[in-house]
């Protein structure tokens, strides 16, 4: 339940040269588990540390060494599914996923297969205000990280970088209900917004702390509503993965380029492979990885060193009672407690932070007023330069003084601008700034009146041609703001100036 209405987006059709197309993606991502140690051993996950040296006898696979389940991990994987709604498991399996690739020292991964520790959830994924994608998650599952090959060191030499081996990830993956690269997109974003506001991944996509393998395949107008109904795959065209994407843009160029490669197979008369590719950004290609055929067959079976994992609804329960307010709700609490739009609420929301930021400065002022101020004045001086809102050299306390400012008159708009600058740039208390600046606002009617008399005075033949024509009274008012360094209300110097000229 989010508390605000929304309807699905329409899919994307793609136009081939006979008919036109809808494309279907289902998503696994890759998060890593926000952890100080690794999933069964007690190796550092920090990143950028030298090679090989967060690498504990286990990770290294010597014989005889046995793992050990880190029970911060599962915490974090139980967490991520409270917060994507979903069904926990209180009984789960570990299995070995067996291939060879020299940085698996292993010979398999330790992986979740038949019996995930995450069953059903949903992403609500945000396209426009009252257009949303409802996705349903088909299952987390708790998993170790490979280690890193290195071949670009030397071209004579390969290197292996075992620090990430054990790292634990949670694979999320979806049913193929997005349809559409920038619903991909959004899908990614929405994803990893939940996560950091869980605090279960620091959703860090340059340090690979987020990936996704983005399975794409295309089907003619109906035949996804027929999949939908009686939920039979074959409904669908044959799915490529698109393996280990890190960047939104990217997503967006490989989906739309995978698409329109299957629709060029299928007007032609062919049939897509089912296979894995890889996305080249530089010549935005996807490229055959390997095929179907070719495949993996893992052997998954039960790890005989794992215990299957068990645990009580009391762990649960307790976890449960400790999530803090997600996203959508946040998002809905924001528009129906202090008045703004669903745009400006779901700006806000982007980050728990900038909307605990929105909230210290809203709380018993105009909501309206602070959510402009805070996103167009604030966060886009602080875009400007790159930061973020922890960044800040603006507290909320000076931001909501400035407010206050212009609430009780003291200070006009415009003023107010040059006062964010002062305090931005020299910090300080905003009132004292005003005080001691002499940057109050002249609501004094006799101040007024004399500035008003006195550009009156001077523009004899102007006053001849407003009366004649009432719009150039605004060129008066420009006038007296001018003279009064713009601290005069601008209110009563219209209302003056109008009156003096005799014009409405
Ligand atoms: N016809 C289809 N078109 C698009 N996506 C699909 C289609 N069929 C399945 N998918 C999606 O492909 C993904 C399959 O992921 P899953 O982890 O279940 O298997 P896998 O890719 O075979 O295994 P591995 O984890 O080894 O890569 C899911 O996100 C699913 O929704
Ligand atoms: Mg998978
Ligand atoms: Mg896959």
């Amino acid at each position: 339940m989010t508390g605000l209405s929304y309807r699905e987006p329409t899919p994307k059709t793609i136009a081939g040269v006979k008919e036109d197309w809808e494309i279907v993606i289902g998503m696994e991502v890759h998060a890593q588990v926000a952890s100080a140690a690794k999933l069964f051993s007690g190796a550092s996950t920090a990143f950028g540390a030298e090679p090989n040296t967060q690498v504990s006898l286990v990770d290294a696979a010597m014989p005889g060494m046995l793992p050990v389940i880190n029970r911060g991990c599962v915490e974090q994987a139980i967490r991520t599914g409270l917060g994507l709604k979903a069904e926990i498991n209180l009984r789960s399996v570990f299995d070995r996923k067996n291939y060879f690739y020299p940085d698996l020292p292993q010979g398999y991964q330790i992986s979740q297969f038949k019996h995930p520790i995450v069953g059903e959830g949903e992403v609500l994924v945000d396209m426009e205000p009252g257009v949303a994608r409802r996705v349903r998650i088909e299952r987390i599952h708790l998993e170790q990280d490979a280690g890193k090959s290195i071949h670009d060191m030397d071209p004579a030499l390969s290197f292996v970088d075992l620090n990430r081996t054990g790292v634990a990830l949670m694979e999320i993956v979806s049913r193929p209900d997005i349809r559409g690269p920038e619903e991909a997109a959004e899908y990614v974003r929405k994803l990893r917004q939940i996560l950091r506001y869980l605090g279960t991944c620091d959703g860090n996509m340059q340090e690979g702390s987020l990936r996704a393998d983005v399975n794409v395949s295309v089907c003619r107008r109906g035949a996804y509503e027929k999949f939908r109904e009686t939920g039979d795959f074959s409904h669908l065209g044959t799915r490529c993965e698109i393996k280990n994407m890190n960047s939104m843009r990217f997503i967006i160029q490989a989906i739309e380029y995978e698409a329109r490669r299957q629709i060029a197979i299928l007007e032609d008369g062919g049939t897509i492979d089912q296979e894995t590719r890889l996305y080249n950004p530089t010549k935005g290609e996807t490229r055959s990885m390997r095929s179907k055929e070719e495949a993996h067959d893992y052997r998954y079976f039960p790890d005989p060193d794992l215990l299957p994992l068990e645990f009580g609804q009391e762990l649960v329960d307790e976890i449960a009672a400790g999530l803090p307010e997600l996203p959508d709700e946040k998002k809905a609490r924001l528009v129906a407690s202090y008045g703004i739009t669903e745009y400006d609420a779901g700006v806000l929301v982007a980050e728990r932070a900038n909307a605990d930021f929105f909230e210290a400065v809203a709380e018993g002022r105009d909501g309206k007023a602070a959510a402009n101020w805070v996103i167009n004045e604030l966060f886009g001086r602080l875009n400007k330069e790159g930061h973020g809102i922890a960044e800040s050299p603006v507290s909320a306390a000076q931001l909501g003084g400035i407010l206050d400012l212009i609430a009780k008159g003291d200070i006009s708009g415009k003023i107010a601008k040059d006062l964010f600058e002062i305090v931005y740039n020299e910090g300080g208390d905003p009132a004292e700034i005003v005080e001691a600046r002499g940057m109050k606002q002249v609501t004094d009617t006799g101040a007024i009146e004399a500035a008003v008399d006195a550009v009156i005075a001077a523009n004899p033949d102007k006053v001849e041609q407003a009366k004649a024509k009432p719009s150039l009274a605004g060129w008066f008012v420009g006038q007296v703001m001018k003279a009064t360094g713009g601290k005069a209300n601008p209110q009563a110097v219209q209302k003056l100036v109008k009156a003096k000229l005799g014009v409405e």
